[in-house]
């Protein structure tokens, strides 16, 4: 699905990956993991081309991407949804206007774009917040937005960079949830960054490790499942009991 072959990025004189190469495998949930500084960002923003190598070559489906010209990568890129970790929504939007944005850069006709931006968003659980402001919401509902913008255009892949490090226990395996329903009810190959050992162990079936720019190992991992969580005043005080 996603082939990346001997892809060197550097900046400056700092070279951020170095001649890595990684298949991700249609349909998977694939970790990208590593010590802070790695590559796992660079890793995960060449697969877009958000970031453009310096020499190697990336395949999404059957399209190379760096031979594109510019139209075609705009095509090619409708087909790659990105969610990151401070969800990059735009301030002076509605939720139903921030989700509309993606559609709009794809130039979907206005008639049909509020059909998808309702639909992405009762996939999030987050029909009934379309004229809010992302001021006016929690940090899991921004999260929910930025994924039903990540999916207006119908992705077959979902790029996530640190989707749940600034998100509190809970409303991470809510997040999580998410991410899962949509690999498994729409077939997204999913690629997630995470520092979070538990959120890679949770979802993923495939874990590539990276260590100063190159790929160390990729093992597979029999995911142990989202953990449940519970905000329940008597689970605080049990665990501050445990704690103790
Ligand atoms: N735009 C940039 N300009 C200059 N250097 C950069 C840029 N982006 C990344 N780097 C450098 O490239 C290296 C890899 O960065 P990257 O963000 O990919 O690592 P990471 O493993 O995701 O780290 P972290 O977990 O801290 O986010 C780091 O040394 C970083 O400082």
């Amino acid at each position: 699905m996603i082939e990346l072959q001997n892809v060197t990025k550097k900046f400056g004189t700092h070279t951020a990956i170095q001649n890595v190469s990684l298949t991700v495998h249609k349909g998977e949930i694939h970790g990208l993991i590593g010590a802070s500084g790695a590559g796992k960002s660079t890793m995960l923003r060449v697969m877009n081309l958000l970031e453009i190598p310096d020499s190697g070559s990336i395949y999404v489906g059957d399209r190379e991407l760096t031979t594109r010209s510019k139209r075609e990568l705009r095509e090619a890129r409708k087909r790659i949804g990105m969610i990151f970790q401070h969800f990059n929504l735009v301030l002076n939007k509605t939720v139903e206007q921030n989700v509309a944005v993606s559609l709009q850069l794809a130039q979907v006709p206005k008639h049909q774009q509020i059909d998808r931006v309702r639909e992405c968003l009762r996939f999030v659980g987050l029909e009934d917040q379309m004229d809010k402001y992302p001021a006016q919401l929690s940090g899991g509902q921004k999260q929910r937005v930025a994924i039903a913008r990540a999916l207006a255009n119908e992705p077959e892949v979902l790029l996530c960079d640190e989707p749940t490090s600034s998100l509190d226990p809970h409303t991470t395996s809510e997040i999580l949830t998410v991410i899962r329903d949509i690999h498994e009810r729409l077939g997204v190959t999913v690629i997630i960054v995470s520092h979070e050992m538990n959120v890679i162990k949770s979802i993923c079936q495939r874990v590539t490790v990276m260590d100063q720019g190159t790929i160390y190992e990729t093992v597979p991992i029999e995911s142990s499942g989202i953990p449940k969580s519970d905000r329940s005043p008597e689970r605080f005080i049990k665990e501050l009991k445990n704690d103790a």
